[in-house]
């Protein structure tokens, strides 16, 4: 039906769908928040410590929720099931008397993506949650559109984010100064390691094979590097990250240790270099900067079976699936929205391969192969595991270098359940070299 308004070309139902769109956008910040909610009460903990799917009332007496609050409980849960963190069902309670009525009791229990919000689970995502919904992630955000307006300069020395607008100094500055956050982003980035560690170890433990040493620069307080250390017990491992951060912290076996410094000054020799969520956080610049320190030290390494690599885990934007022809929307949206916290919060962006390729280039290399893994496509409502692998060769230092990107997305307990099958019946691997 045309529109008596003047609207050119849009039918009634156009603009509603429209509208229908910008309501479920501008409302979606609701759905964050009652996941934090859940996370901030232990909804997930609760269900689970108690055995067996659970009632409305029982799930009421076990949070501390005050009694003049308790009904909004059905409702805090009803998006949740929704959006299937958790999920429903309906007993019906026979009496044992035949005149009693009959009575339909509503039931929650745990999906495969709360599971991964169990405080003591295997791998509990609940430190990330906290952190990415933390006001000092998410207050910056209001300052989006104030910060394009301004004068941003052109000395990357003086270089405002909209996180420095509102915090007054860079991320990591106030990391180093607010315990409160420090521990907070600390704590989120050794959730995402204790899941990525073990995964990585796994699926990808070809990458360590034949290394005698490897630095983890910017590697935390060493969740990853311990779970290589523990895998592979020939190769002495280094965690190498700012020195308030590693400040009193001991490796736990013979093989893993700390070193305190900078990225951008000197990285101790290594035959390996990682680089874990590092190169998204920082400019094209500042990437290559660190790329060619990186380099310095795997040249200055030894080993006699000149197996030397730099090993990316970030995200490769876009990622087209060549036998499925095509690029998950979701999966896509969630990359973009990684991209748009860099923008908010650091220099760094994430990065499309071609945009690899150019900052591996300018740092010297000529080689990449990447091994997309941890991503998800929808297919009939199951999350899938993609992989592929690009590994970046240095040809002309003789020895076998390489730069292995592994494209992580989130969704990880969909992830883990489907893996194997996924392994087993879809891989396969295709690279990319630019000699
Ligand atoms: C996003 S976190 C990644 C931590 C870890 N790789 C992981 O994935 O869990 C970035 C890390 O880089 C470290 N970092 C920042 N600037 C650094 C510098 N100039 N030299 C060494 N490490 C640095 C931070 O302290 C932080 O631990
Ligand atoms: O560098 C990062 C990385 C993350 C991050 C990594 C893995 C996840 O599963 C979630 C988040 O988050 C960051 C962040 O929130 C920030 O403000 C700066 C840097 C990073």
């Amino acid at each position: 039906m045309g529109l008596s308004n003047g609207e050119v070309g849009a039918t009634s139902h156009e603009l509603l769908g429209a509208q229908a769109q910008i309501w479920n956008h501008m409302f979606q910040f609701i759905n964050s928040m009652a996941l934090k909610c859940a996370v901030q009460l232990g909804i997930p903990d609760v269900i689970h410590n108690h055995g067996q799917p659970i009632s409305l009332s029982e799930l009421i007496a076990a949070l501390n929720v005050h009694p003049s609050r308790a009904h909004f409980v059905s409702r805090l849960m009803r998006i949740l099931v929704h959006s299937d963190f958790f999920a429903q069902h309906h007993h019906v309670h026979r009496g044992c008397d035949d005149m009693e009525e009959e009575e339909a009791v509503v039931l929650y229990s745990l999906t495969p993506t709360s599971r991964l919000l169990l405080k003591d689970g295997p791998s509990n995502t609940t430190p990330l949650i906290l952190m990415i919904l933390d006001p000092v992630l998410t207050t910056p955000f209001h300052l989006m559109g104030a910060w394009l307006q301004m004068n941003g300069g052109d000395d990357p020395a003086t270089i405002c984010t909209p996180f420095k607008m509102e915090n007054g100094m860079p991320f990591w500055d106030l990391a180093a100064q607010e315990p409160r956050f420090g521990n907070l982003f600390d704590e989120a980035m050794e959730a995402d390691s204790k899941l990525l560690g073990r995964e990585v170890v796994e699926e990808c433990g070809g990458v360590f094979e034949g290394l005698k040493s490897l630095v983890d620069v910017g590697g935390g307080t060493g969740t990853m590097a311990k779970a290589i250390a523990n895998a592979f017990p020939s190769i002495n491992c280094i965690v190498f990250d700012q020195p308030h951060v590693v400040a009193n912290l001991l490796g736990s076996t013979h093989n893993l240790g700390f070193v305190g410094g900078d990225m951008f000054v000197e990285i101790p020799p290594a035959n390996a270099i990682l680089l874990k969520w590092i190169l998204h956080d920082w400019s094209d610049e500042e990437s290559v900067k660190i790329l060619k320190k990186c380099r310095e030290a795997i040249l200055l390494s030894k080993n006699d079976e000149g197996n030397k690599k730099i090993i990316i885990i970030d995200i490769v934007v876009g990622h087209v699936d060549k036998k499925e022809k095509m690029v998950d929307k979701k999966s896509i949206e969630t990359q973009l929205m990684f991209d748009m916290l860099m923008m908010s919060t650091v220099t760094g962006k994430e990065r499309s391969e071609s945009e690899w390729k150019k900052i591996f280039l300018a740092a010297g290399f000529t080689h990449y192969n990447i091994t997309h893994t941890f991503g998800f496509s929808e297919e009939e409502n199951v999350i899938l595991k993609k992989c592929r692998e690009v590994i970046f060769l240095s040809k002309n230092e003789g020895g076998n270098k390489k730069i292995i990107i592994i494209d992580v997305v989130v969704l990880w307990g969909m992830l883990i359940t489907r893996r194997r099958w996924w392994m087993r019946n879809q891989l396969t691997p295709s690279s990319g070299s630019i000699c």
